[in-house]
């Protein structure tokens, strides 16, 4: 990194409004226009020096032509929005946050898993796409004594690595696989109507990957003919504007917010200023205050699996997600507000949610083998 302390740079940074802490990482790098992140024009960047986004902004040759933008920063794991062939073949700088909020989505699954009162201790994982996530999520069951395999076709000597058809048909199958429309392995639609079938009757789908890794049709077929699983939806296709048809038939539905910890935002955008600083050789990223706060108790009176999921949905429970969700949807219904904007401002919206480690687990009646289950997922 780039130790430049003397020079005061003078950028212009075009950002989405919903990336936090810009404040704190790219003050100090020049002034900051915040813009809705959906509806970015190239007319906004006529002055930019840096474009930040989020998921939401599709970044390509459109959007950029004959803009000055020299760097793109996504405060994102995803890439999918971004054409990174057309930004390399300009000489556009570019960077994601790899693995930013990784943990908030492992900890979505196992709050999904508590939600549904699903005992995972007696279950078998198939993982859909192990990187970040799904390696994180592989780990955690691995240290729990929990049987998984793993379907991801860039990682065959990974020791659960498995086909996709027996990872589909575990008791808890987790997508976790980018979104990809071309190349070798494509994971577009790959959960088509062949690979639904593939799932057991009875087990848990959850889907906190991208939306359109499962056809949403063939899904929503199979779900109005029968409902053969439990189906847990994070992503969608068409967001923001999903289909409501579906989220009445699944389990429980949330609006793509399972990265949405607040450690993994702000760790997306501190990852995103220490990008830049490298790419356009700028200053490093301002010291934050590294003083964390003290942790929050949570407690039960509840014993073994019992007080684990009273734990975890005392600090995270998707339950809410779903009502606000579905809430929204009849507002759409009624015509009071559109799904798409609805969708976006739960979003935009979307409460303060601290990752486990900012509890301590404060029921002393709990024995040390479930104490050490909840030390694994991360309450201490
Ligand atoms: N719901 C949310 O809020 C949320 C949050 C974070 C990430 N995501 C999504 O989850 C995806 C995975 O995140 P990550 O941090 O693990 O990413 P990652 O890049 O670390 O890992 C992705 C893994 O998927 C594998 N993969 C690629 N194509 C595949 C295919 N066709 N089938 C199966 N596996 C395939 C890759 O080999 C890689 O190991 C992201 O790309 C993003 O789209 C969603
Ligand atoms: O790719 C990611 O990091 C996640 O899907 C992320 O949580 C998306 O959030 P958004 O950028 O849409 O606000």
């Amino acid at each position: 990194m780039t130790n430049t302390a003397n020079v005061s740079p003078s950028l212009t940074i075009v950002a989405d409004e919903n990336i936090p802490g810009l404040e704190t990482w790219f003050a100090d790098l020049g002034s900051i226009t915040r813009v809705p992140g959906r509806n970015l024009t190239r007319a906004q960047l006529a002055q930019a020096d840096i474009l930040l986004v989020r998921s939401v902004t599709r970044v390509d040759r459109a959007l950029l032509e004959g803009t000055p933008v020299r760097f793109v920063g996504s405060c994102t794991i995803g890439t999918d929005h971004l054409d990174t062939a057309w930004l390399e073949q300009q000489g556009i700088s570019w960077s994601a946050a790899p693995g930013c909020n990784a943990n908030s989505v492992v900890e979505y699954v196992f709050c999904v898993l508590a939600a549904l009162d699903v005992d995972w201790r007696g279950r078998s994982f198939g993982i859909v796409g192990c990187g970040n996530v799904g390696g994180s999520l592989q780990r955690k069951l691995h240290a729990l004594n929990v049987r998984c395999k793993i379907y991801d076709p860039w990682l065959t000597d990974n020791p659960d690595a498995a086909d996709l058809e027996s990872v589909l048909q575990q008791d808890v199958v987790c997508l976790h696989a980018p979104l990809v429309k071309d190349g070798a392995h494509p994971s577009h639609h790959m959960i088509d109507q062949k690979a639904l079938a593939a799932i057991k009757p009875g087990a848990v789908l959850i889907s906190a990957g991208r939306g359109a890794v499962i056809d949403n049709a063939a899904l929503l077929s199979l779900l109005e003919e029968s409902h053969p699983f439990t189906c847990v939806l994070d992503v969608w296709e068409n967001e923001p504007d999903i289909s409501l048809d579906l989220l009445d038939r699944v389990d429980l539905g949330s609006p793509h917010i399972a990265g949405y910890s607040h450690d993994g935002k702000l760790a997306g955008t501190r990852m995103i200023r220490e990008a830049v600083s490298e790419a356009l050789s700028l200053p490093s990223a301002p010291s934050a205050n590294s003083e964390s706060p003290a942790r929050q108790p949570v407690t039960t009176g509840k014993r073994d699996f019992a007080a684990i999921r009273a734990l975890l949905l005392a600090i995270y429970d998707p339950r809410a997600d779903d009502q606000r969700l579905r809430a929204a949807a009849e507002q759409a219904r009624t015509g009071k507000q559109s799904m798409a904007v609805a969708f976006d401002l739960l979003r935009k919206q979307y409460p303060k949610r601290l990752e486990f480690s900012h509890y301590n687990n404060d029921a002393p009646q709990l024995d040390t083998v479930t104490r050490k289950q909840l030390a694994i997922l991360g309450l201490k």
